[in-house]
Parts: C-alpha cells; sequence; structure tokens
C-alpha cells in the first residue's frame, strides 16, 4: 500500500466542513456554465475564480458569495449535499458533521427550513454509501439512529454516519441568529446537533451572537465556534469564556488565550491547508498543532473547505505526519481520539470504537 493509499484507509472523523465550501470543482464550473447560459453570469470571468489556488482570507469570503449565486436553488443544494457526503465516503470518513449556514432566497422562495429540506433531501439520495443519521421515528425515542437513503446493493456494506451543524454567518442580526436556533431546535430528531459561528472573522460583534448561542446552550445544542481566525484579543476571550464544545482555527492567540484555551481543554478543529493558503499562518514549521500535540491538548484534523482548498481530509493527515514526524501509530491514535470530541451521542461513539478496533490490524498496527 502506498502512503497516500494508507491516509485514505486509514477511518477518520470529520468535524468541521461547510457544505457550499466542500463542492467539487468540476460541479462549480457545470453550475456556473448553466448560470452563464442563462445570461446570469459570465462563464469566462467567473471561471479563473473558481479554479485560482490560493486566496487570502478576504478572497475566499468573496468567493464565498460566487459560490452562494451558483448554488441557491433546491436542487442544487440537494446536489452538492449527496457528493459532498458520497466524497467524504470515498475516502473512509466513517463519521461527519457537516455545517451549512440555512439561508432565505425570496426570489427561489427558499426559507431557512427549506434549505435544510433540501440539504434531508441529499442525504437520502446519496448511493454509494448507507447514510446513519438520526430517525425520528416516534416522540419517545427521537434519537434513533438509522439508516435514511437506499444505497445501491454492492455499497450497503459501507456506512458512513452523518450529522448536521447550523451555521450562523456573522453577518447575520441577532433575529436572524435566533431563527437559525430555532430552527435546529426543531431539527433536532432530523440529526441536528449543534450550531456553529462562522463568516468573515472581520465582520459583526460577539455581543449581537451571543443571545442566539446562550439560547441554544440553555436548550442542550453542542456549540463550535470560528475563533480567532484573527486577532482579536478581546473576542477570543468573551468566547472561551462561553466555554463552547468546540472550537475552529484558534490561528492568532496569544500567550493569555493560549493559557486560558489549555486550562479549559476545549477541543480545537484544525484545518492545515485552509490557514496556510489563507495565509492566516505564514508556514507549517510554526503552525500551533505542534504545540498542542506535545501538550496532548485535544485535537482533531479537518478540511474546512475541501472544494475551495483543493484538499481531502487523508491529505490533511498525510500532511501532518509528515510535517511534525508523527508515526501511522500516532496518526492513527489522533482520528481515533477525535471520537471524544463528536457531538453525535455514546451510542453512535460506541459504534465508532469498533469500526476504528475492527481496521486496526488490516493497516499494519
Ligand atoms: C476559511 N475559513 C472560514 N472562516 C469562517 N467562515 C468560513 C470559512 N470557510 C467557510 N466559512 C463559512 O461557511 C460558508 C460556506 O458554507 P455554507 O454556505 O455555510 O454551506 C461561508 O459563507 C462562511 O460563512
Ligand atoms: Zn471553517
Amino acid at each position: 500500500m502506498t502512503e497516500a493509499d494508507w491516509f485514505v484507509a486509514l477511518p477518520k472523523v470529520e468535524l468541521h466542513a461547510h457544505l457550499n465550501g466542500s463542492i467539487r470543482d468540476s460541479t462549480l464550473l457545470e453550475l456556473a456554465r448553466d448560470l452563464g447560459e442563462k445570461g446570469i453570469i459570465v462563464f469566462s470571468d467567473v471561471e479563473p475564480v473558481i479554479l485560482k489556488d490560493d486566496r487570502s482570507l478576504l478572497e475566499v469570503f468573496k468567493l464565498f458569495d460566487l459560490i452562494h449565486i451558483l448554488t441557491t436553488d433546491h436542487k442544487t443544494v440537494t446536489r452538492i449535499t449527496k457528493e459532498v457526503v458520497e466524497d467524504f465516503a470515498a475516502e473512509n470518513v466513517v463519521y461527519l458533521e457537516i455545517r451549512t449556514t440555512p439561508k432565505t432566497n425570496n426570489s427561489k422562495g427558499m426559507s431557512k427550513q427549506s434549505y435544510m429540506e433540501a440539504v434531508l433531501e441529499g442525504l437520502k439520495s446519496v448511493s454509494t454509501v448507507a447514510v446513519v443519521f438520526s430517525h425520528g421515528v416516534n416522540e419517545k425515542n427521537p434519537f434513533n439512529s438509522d439508516v435514511i437513503n437506499n444505497p445501491s446493493s454492492e455499497t450497503q456494506e459501507k456506512k458512513i454516519f452523518v450529522r448536521l451543524l447550523l451555521s450562523i454567518d456573522r453577518r447575520e442580526t441577532t433575529e436572524a441568529a435566533m431563527e437559525t436556533v430555532k430552527l435546529a431546535l426543531d431539527m433536532r430528531h432530523l440529526g441536528v446537533v449543534g450550531i456553529d459561528l462562522s463568516g468573515n472573522p472581520v465582520i459583526g460583534k460577539w455581543d449581537t451572537f451571543l443571545p442566539a448561542l446562550e439560547f441554544a446552550k440553555t436548550q442542550g445544542l453542542s456549540i463550535t465556534l470560528h475563533c480567532g481566525e484573527v486577532p482579536n484579543p478581546e473576542e477570543i476571550h468573551a468566547m472561551l469564556d462561553f466555554q463552547p464544545r468546540r472550537i475552529g482555527h484558534a490561528c492568532c492567540f496569544g500567550d493569555g488565550e493560549w493559557k486560558k484555551l489549555k486550562s479549559l481543554n476545549i477541543p480545537v478543529e484544525i484545518c492545515l491547508t485552509s490557514n496556510i493558503k489563507t495565509n492566516t499562518i505564514s508556514s507549517l514549521d510554526i503552525h500551533h498543532f505542534a504545540d498542542l500535540y506535545k501538550w496532548k491538548h485535544p485535537l482533531v484534523i479537518c478540511t474546512d473547505d475541501f472544494g475551495v482548498f483543493s484538499t481531502t481530509l487523508s491529505d490533511e493527515y498525510n500532511m501532518a505526519s509528515s510535517a511534525f514526524g508523527l508515526t501511522k501509530r500516532d496518526m492513527f491514535e489522533l482520528s481515533r481520539n477525535a471520537i471524544d470530541f463528536i457531538f453525535a451521542d455514546d451510542g453512535v461513539k460506541r459504534e465508532l470504537q469498533e469500526i476504528f478496533a475492527s481496521t486496526e490490524r488490516k493497516l499494519g498496527l
């Protein structure tokens, strides 16, 4: 088995993946060509933007505005959800938390709820793998896990657990954020397990989102925050004081912020390629992964936006192994440890432990 194949075969847990950042280039180009033919966009202007490789953090958010123009109808949301799950399953991701921002678009008759219904439709239409999802069988047993789709007969053996996080975009108002949290609560029996705060980190104020996040927390939803993507000590401290169950990135932390993070032991979602390509961290040798790993701080390797950053979760593990001198045994343990930080229940954790135990020998460990 080649090195790259070994990292594909390694069972993996993906906890930080944005739906609209995880679209295949080929799909984006096809959607752009369609809109070009309808005269809504100029394809030749858009093509290089889609295919560009390195982008600053600000350029990334401009790209998301373009992607959202391409994906704003129910049928496309369903399609990209199906493809994203199939792509993760193809590289042996066994548990996936997809996060997405529910969107309102009056011209398409889209509400936050109908957007999420289109996402659910996408999960149901996955054909290459059995999608194990919460299935609201009845009021007494709302969290029962079940297969939601009809995988083709040759792929029935393969399965992926999928859960959803609803994102609040930093451009949103307190009311819009609250609407997202209420929708998440209404959809708990459909596998929504938590809330994410994301979007352009230089836009919006923490106090705007806090009431909705506090409400989500008191209702028992799990929360993860994009934290410290740009230097903002005051906000980082306020976010850590809130004690989310996980944070993403933690790139622009100072000594005081590291101390607080470590004492609170909050798990960090690490997105190496995303940090490097956006130049949030200048090179892997100075990435905080190394220090956090040394301190045995809880960590999980994730992709962030595998489409936008042209990566895969297997590549991220492979890269971390070479950049930080970690053995295959270390990488297996890192991947397995991620089970502790998932937002799904203990039953799912037990099943994932079994999957890892059964592949350990096959991986030559
Ligand atoms: C690069 N680092 C990042 N930092 C902050 N937010 C990010 C992000 N990458 C993605 N998003 C957030 O996810 C949305 C796209 O997926 P959905 O439309 O929700 O499925 C972006 O618009 C942004 O709000
Ligand atoms: Zn992110």
